[in-house]
């Protein structure tokens, strides 16, 4: 069967029975000589040391949320000229309030202070994508990230009463949490609003319109992903998230001041300097689809050190789960056939959870598993 196959080809469930998962409590691992064999990654995935920084452009936002069409226009072009070249650009003036930005890195440092047991109050479950995970020692047996996350689940606010994020914080982790919980609703809000105003400068730029990507994505079922990664007494032989294109649509990123983002741009690794004043604004391979391949999914990964922890807020923009992705017309025609077939979000997020790790080759890996169920 194809999912067999590939279920055996990914690692993923290739979990030794015997013996229980290992658990990642980095607070043990830190003062061990050596890092466990299981974050060890090849030598030809190891971080490079000291990753040439590339200087990116900041695409200045705020004419164009202010409502200048002239900026808009401008802005549309920085947009598409880096999302053909390599997927990624950073956007300054983006109107998120920086009080916001920074309860939101200190929610997420009182989180990740806790007990491991506390933490676990909000373990992820086998197959699902929400939750608390320390390295996915249980669902990867090799490769294994030098990292912690939480992930939650964002849906837009319909209705008054609707605060999904804010529910589950309260749910998982108790009234404690009141305040975390209050942040990251107020937090993820923020990001379905400058995700939008994105989607819109995407539409320009890709000639199909300022709302065709916009409402689009009006409805959206997105996740909502804090990452923590902890000091390593051996980071050039680990990573704290593999090479992979994110398989979602539009990624948001914002990096604190430590620095770990890598970006692979004209066959080298380069290392994006953190700017704590701008977002790290990257295709998905979802988009890329949308685009039928105009804009690439970005290729990154993220390195760790021996000196300081490192976190990242990272906020993924996801269709509706149902949603059929299927590139504008306009986007078709004799120079440029449709690149990836017909699938819903629910689909492919399946595929990323049950059967395939995300790496540099998502997107071709569900295309051909999508084919082969089809043929069977
Ligand atoms: C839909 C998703 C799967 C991952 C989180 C979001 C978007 C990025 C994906 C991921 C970060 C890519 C690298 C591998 C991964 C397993 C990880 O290191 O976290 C991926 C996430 C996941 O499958 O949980
Ligand atoms: O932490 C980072 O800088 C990148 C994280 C990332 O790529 C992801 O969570 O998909
Ligand atoms: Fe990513």
């Amino acid at each position: 069967m194809a999912i067999d196959c590939i279920a055996k080809a990914s690692q993923i469930g290739s979990l030794d029975e015997k013996k229980s998962p290992l658990v990642f409590d980095a607070s043990v691992f830190q003062k061990e000589k050596n890092i466990p064999t299981q974050f060890l990654w090849p030598d030809n995935e190891k971080p490079c040391p000291n990753a040439p920084e590339l200087p990116v452009p900041l695409i200045d936002i705020g004419g164009f949320l202010s409502g200048d069409p002239n900026a808009a226009i401008e802005a549309s072009k920085l947009v598409g000229e880096a999302c053909e070249k390599h997927g990624f650009f950073l956007v300054v003036n983006h109107g998120i309030d920086f009080k916001l930005i920074q309860d939101a890195h200190i929610s997420m440092n009182n989180f990740f202070d806790l007990p491991l047991i506390e933490k676990q109050k909000a373990q992820r479950n086998p197959g699902e994508h929400c939750g608390y995970s320390s390295s996915f020692t249980g669902r990867f047996s090799t490769k294994l990230p030098w990292k912690e996350t939480l992930s939650m689940r964002f849906t837009p606010q319909e209705q008054e009463n609707h605060k999904m994020v804010q529910d589950y914080i309260l749910q998982k982790m108790g009234d404690s949490f009141c305040g975390f919980g209050k942040v990251y609703q107020d937090y993820c809000d923020s990001m379905n609003k400058l995700s939008l105003g994105i989607m819109e400068l995407l539409g320009i730029s890709l000639g199909v319109g300022k709302n065709y990507y916009k409402e689009f994505f009006q409805g959206n079922d997105s996740i909502m992903r804090l990452n923590y990664y902890p000091i390593c007494q051996k980071p050039e032989l680990t990573l704290g998230t593999g090479p992979h294109c994110d398989p979602t649509s539009l990624t948001i990123l914002h990096q604190d001041d430590v620095g770990g983002l890598q970006v692979f741009v004209d066959n080298q690794w380069r290392s994006i300097t953190p700017n704590t004043q701008a977002f790290v604004v990257n295709i998905g391979d979802t988009f890329m689809a949308l685009s039928n391949g105009r804009y690439k999914s970005c290729l990154h990964r993220a390195v760790v050190n021996s000196e300081t922890p490192r976190k990242s807020l990272a906020f993924f923009l996801c269709p509706y789960k149902q949603k059929l992705v299927v590139p504008p017309k306009e986007l078709i025609n004799r120079e440029s056939p449709r690149m990836y077939p017909d699938f819903t979000w629910e689909t492919f997020l399946e595929f990323t959870q049950k059967h395939y790790r995300s790496d540099e080759k998502t997107l071709d890996a569900f295309t051909n598993w999508i084919q082969q169920k089809t043929n069977c």
